[in-house]
């Protein structure tokens, strides 16, 4: 058997019970009016039912991994959390084989409280990954990853919403980037929401690189998928403000996804992102990822016009 097989077979179906638990929440709790008044309620439910699925999951097979997951049960807590702990748990107990109790539920979200580090085995979770795409009904992903000794050995993105290459439906395939040779032909994505990742630098890059197709705005993870296998060669992510630290639960799996299907992925300055560092990357700025024959080129124009500011 390949190294790690039981884990990613652990992980894939950790994240595709959670998938399912997103899309419960989504076809029953958020409707129109969820998206007008900006209502944050479904996403929340979804977060925190989402990451006790998993860590669950990946409890009953491997007890003694820690976890770094974006949540923490405080809000379910006591009187104040008791609705909402009920609404979480009735979706848990709907996909896990073994129903949960409420202490159980707590501690289990709980379980991703990791502070993360350099030594040893640790998973990173992102529950629901752009919770903004996941409310509009666009792109959001389930986002797990698995650490070891400070490196991402393994990743899974599960994403609902992604379309499905029509040509292969259902089944597993090796993906990888585009070949490209010149940044010019290229196109990039960047997130949707311009407080995440500066919509403006992005437009000064493209155009110092003689891009002229429009930028592919997307939430969550999806933008390392969709570079991934092809759909886009460029995933900008520039820095807004000098003191945010981006989270290794936000990047890791799809850190991996892009060096697997024959990428390279840094920061602004050109390091390789550290995931060694607990919590945050606490040393990296940014994010840029391309195709190795274009990295290069990219990282030059986001430096001209990032470090010049
Ligand atoms: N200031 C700032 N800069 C950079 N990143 C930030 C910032 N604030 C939040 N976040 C994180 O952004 C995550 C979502 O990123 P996306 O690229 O999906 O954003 S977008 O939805 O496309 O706008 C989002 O992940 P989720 O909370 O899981 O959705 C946050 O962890
Ligand atoms: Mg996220
Ligand atoms: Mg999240
Ligand atoms: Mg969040």
């Amino acid at each position: 058997m390949s190294a790690l097989a039981i884990e990613r077979a652990v992980a894939i179906n950790a994240v595709l019970r959670a998938s399912k638990v997103c899309q419960k929440v989504f076809q029953n709790l958020v409707t129109s009016d969820t998206v007008i008044k900006k209502d944050r309620s479904p996403v929340t439910v979804a977060d925190f039912s989402s990451q006790a699925v998993v860590n669950r999951i990946l409890y009953e097979s491997f007890p003694n991994d820690p976890i770094v997951g974006e949540e923490e049960s405080g809000s379910l807590r006591g009187d104040s959390g008791k609705e909402l702990r009920n609404k979480v748990l009735s979706l848990v107990n709907s996909v896990l084989d073994t129903p949960l109790n409420d202490n159980e539920l707590l501690e289990t979200i709980d379980r991703g409280n990791f502070p993360g580090g350099s030594s040893g085995r640790m998973w990173t979770l992102d529950p629901i990954d752009g919770t903004m795409g996941f409310i509009r009904g666009e792109q959001f992903c389930v986002g797990l990853a698995l650490i070891i000794d400070g490196d991402v050995h393994l990743g899974v993105l599960g994403c609902p919403n992604f379309p499905v290459d029509l040509k292969a439906p259902e089944e597993e395939t090796q993906i990888c980037l585009a070949d490209i040779s010149s940044p010019s032909a290229a196109s990039f994505c960047e997130s949707v929401v311009a407080a995440h990742s500066s919509h403006g630098d992005a437009a000064k890059i493209a155009s110092l690189l003689g891009i002229t197709k429009p930028p592919l705005r997307m939430d969550s993870m999806c933008k390392y998928c969709a570079v991934a296998r092809g759909d886009a060669d460029i995933y900008l992510r520039l820095p807004v403000s000098i003191d945010y630290e981006e989270n290794i639960w936000d990047h890791a799996a799809g850190c991996i996804l892009i060096k697997e299907a024959g990428g390279v992925v840094s920061d602004i300055y050109n390091k390789p992102l550290d995931f060694s560092l607990g919590r945050t990357l606490k040393t990296n700025k940014g994010v840029v990822v391309a195709h190795s024959k274009i990295h290069g080129q990219v990282i030059d124009a986001v430096q001209q016009v990032i470090l010049k500011k």
